[in-house]
């Protein structure tokens, strides 16, 4: 008996699973997958669906991989609003970190997080090489004799004037 209704039921469903076939046209959301990736359960965004929230009415951020939502927070953020938005389209980790925000405020940012950015796609950041030459001449060499004949000229001109004055006084 629980074999044939078992086969009874199995007959509906694989009615059923025709019809759904036949009539719905199941296509993938192209935007999430130009746009953003799912995986385990974390939304990844590229870096230009990012770069698109950038405005007072919409701004994201980056940081350590991280993206944040701070729209809400720029009136808020005791650091003013245009230093948040003038670090999004960008990897704002060490803007972020150059301040030195507390505990408290990397405390806060997991109430603004929205996913994670693919950091493959962040320009990877340029190592900074000291240039080889000094960016001033540090030959000071005429600058010195510069400043000694304006020292000494005064002090010529003065002594000629008073050799002059004897001269002309004795003869
Ligand atoms: C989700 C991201 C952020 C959160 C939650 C946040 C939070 C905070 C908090 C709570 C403070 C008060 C001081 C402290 O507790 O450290 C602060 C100050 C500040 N923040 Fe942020 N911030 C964020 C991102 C940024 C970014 C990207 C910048 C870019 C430069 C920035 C620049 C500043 C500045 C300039 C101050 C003022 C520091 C001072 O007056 O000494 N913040 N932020």
């Amino acid at each position: 008996m629980a074999s044939a209704r078992t086969v009874g039921i199995g007959r509906k469903n694989k009615k059923k699973k025709k019809k759904f076939r036949t009539r719905k046209i199941c296509l993938p959301d192209y935007t999430t997958l130009f746009q953003a990736a799912t995986m385990d359960g974390r939304t990844v965004f590229t870096l230009a669906e990012v770069a698109s929230h950038d405005n007072r009415n919409d701004c994201w951020l980056i940081i350590e991989d991280k993206v944040y939502d701070v729209t809400k927070f720029l009136e808020d953020h005791p650091g003013g609003d245009e230093v948040l938005l003038s670090s999004t389209g960008k990897d704002a980790t060490n803007d972020f970190l150059d301040i030195g925000h507390s505990s408290a405020a990397s405390a806060m940012m997991e109430e603004f997080y929205v996913g994670d950015i693919d950091s493959s796609v962040i320009p990877a950041k340029g190592e900074y090489i000291p240039p080889k030459q000094p960016l001033y001449n540090q030959d000071k060499t005429l600058e010195f004799i510069i400043k000694v004949l304006q020292f000494l000229a005064p002090l010529v001109i003065l002594g000629l004037a008073f050799g002059i004055h004897i001269y002309t006084k004795t003869t």
